[in-house]
């Protein structure tokens, strides 16, 4: 099972998503992050992955959340990270377009499906663990807890 990241930035009442230029997801909005590569951890990939593709630096992510994922042709677990501070201003990248929401009216018809089901516990400030099985790129959720202990 591959390892991969997302980043959500979250600052007093806005959050960053990107709208990814290419690769997995593309066209849709999700935070920030991607694969996790050899001899790295996923805090060192998050922290890396937020930087090139928007251009800022994230202090201390704290890991939130982790969902496995099955799809016909790849499995992945993604670790979701939560983070507050940051230095510099988001900017496009060749990847990516970053864009500030308010925490309360996200774009979740442009969002994985399954999004919409940890990304408010993971706004709040809370942890959560997952299972999804994709289905012809459609995501859905086979289990999900709330409130756990991840690390
Ligand atoms: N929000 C959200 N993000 C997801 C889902 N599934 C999924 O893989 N992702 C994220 C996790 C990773 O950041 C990214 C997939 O990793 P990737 O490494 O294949 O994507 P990438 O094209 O950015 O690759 P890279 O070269 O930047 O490493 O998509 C999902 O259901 N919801």
């Amino acid at each position: 099972m591959r390892d991969a990241t997302l980043c959500h930035l979250v600052t007093d009442d806005e959050t960053l998503l990107i709208h990814k230029k290419r690769g997995v997801g593309s066209d849709r909005y999700v935070g920030p992050g991607g694969k996790v590569e050899p001899g790295e951890t996923p805090s060192e990939c998050v922290v890396r992955e937020v930087e090139e593709e928007v251009g800022v630096r994230v202090h201390d992510p704290e890991k939130v959340g982790e969902f496995e994922y099955y799809s016909e042709d790849w499995d992945a677990l993604v670790h979701v990270y939560r983070a507050t501070e940051y230095e510099g201003t988001p900017s496009e990248s060749d990847e990516a377009i970053p864009e500030w929401f308010p925490v309360g009216d996200l774009p979740f018809g442009e969002m994985w499906a399954t999004d919409r089901d940890w990304l408010p516990t993971v706004l709040d400030g809370g942890t959560f663990r997952g299972r999804f099985v994709y289905h012809e790129g459609d995501p859905r959720v086979v289990e999900l807890e709330t409130g756990v202990r991840v690390d």
